[in-house]
């Protein structure tokens, strides 16, 4: 059975797309990124699955179960984090957690305690008195309380220093190991890229593309850095080169094709230098946007 299973799923606000049709799959026990722009959709598509809003056509299904007609079963087995949390300022944190674990039957006091101190949250404190980033810490204990089979974080590190970040990760790699699934939106690529096993490109309300990490590293992407003679004033045009930039006598470019076809074009053009590196993650998501 899939963690997640989207079909076809659309959200129109009024005339407004969310979503549009849009289809994946998210293993269990995976870790699965959800990478798009602003206003690409990522929260909608989430708030959706988590039936805070209704699809205008489509569905989809967690574990199996019917997100808008199961929605009650599903919630006992999420756990979610806003992209902004919002909390009674006068409360103390560890008053807040223990009401929300109440409705869960499987809460247990010393593990959320395990998990705010790993992250160095002080639960005796007011909220009021907490900062931006700990505030967020209050929410991924909450998100994570009930010990769910699956996590839904949207742009879960906003706000968290690196080295919060760096544990946070490490609480969801653990996670991980212990059979959890993981869902979570961003639009910072280098974290994506250190934790997901796959992920989905959104644009425009749209998936773009649903990529294994390292397939999308593997794919034929090379980025080309040349050299030319400086008396070399003719236009230069590279069959497969994409996002050409030019300075002066310097080129670059990706490029997306056999290995051969490129030497051979190249072979004809008075190079004083090349280099040719494997793209960064950044690069070659940007030109699926750009697209
Ligand atoms: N409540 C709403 N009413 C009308 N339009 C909305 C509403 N919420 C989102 N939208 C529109 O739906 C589209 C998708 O927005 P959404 O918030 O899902 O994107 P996002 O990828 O989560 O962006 P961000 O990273 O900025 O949170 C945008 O065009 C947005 O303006």
């Amino acid at each position: 059975m899939k963690a997640i299973e989207v079909t076809n799923l659309t959200k129109y606000y009024r005339k407004v797309k969310g979503i549009e049709n849009i289809n994946f799959s998210v293993d269990e026990g995976e870790i699965f990124g959800f990478i798009g722009p602003n206003g690409a959709g990522k929260s909608t598509a989430i708030r959706t699955l988590l039936n805070f809003i209704y699809p205008t056509s489509g569905g989809a299904q967690i574990f199996g179960k019917d997100i808008v007609k199961e929605t009650k079963e599903i919630r006992e087995f999420i756990g979610y984090l806003p992209s902004e949390v919002h909390y009674y300022d006068d409360m103390k944190v560890k008053d807040l957690l223990e009401y929300s674990g109440k409705f869960y039957k499987s809460f247990d006091k010393d593990y959320y305690k395990k998990i705010a101190h790993s992250l160095d949250l002080n639960i005796e404190r007011k909220i009021e008195d907490l900062s931006f980033g700990n505030r967020k810490k209050v929410g991924i204990v909450q998100a994570l309380l009930h010990k769910p089979k699956l996590l839904i974080l949207d742009e879960p590190t906003g706000g968290l220093d690196p080295l919060m970040q760096q544990s946070f990760f490490e609480i969801l790699k653990e996670k991980q190991k212990e059979g959890t699934t993981v869902f979570f939106s961003s639009h910072y690529l280098g974290e994506v890229q250190k934790m997901c096993d796959r992920v989905a490109i959104i644009k425009d309300g749209s998936i773009l593309k649903v990529e294994r990490i390292e397939d999308l590293r593997s794919t034929q992407f090379r980025k080309v850095y040349i050299s030319l003679a400086s008396d070399y004033k003719q236009d230069l045009t590279i069959n497969g080169a994409m996002d050409v930039k030019e300075d002066g006598e310097q080129m670059q470019f990706l490029y997306n094709g056999e290995a051969r076809e490129l030497v051979q074009q190249l072979a004809s053009f008075p190079l004083r230098d090349i280099r040719i590196e494997e793209p960064s993650l950044e690069e070659i998501f940007m030109h699926y946007y750009e697209k």
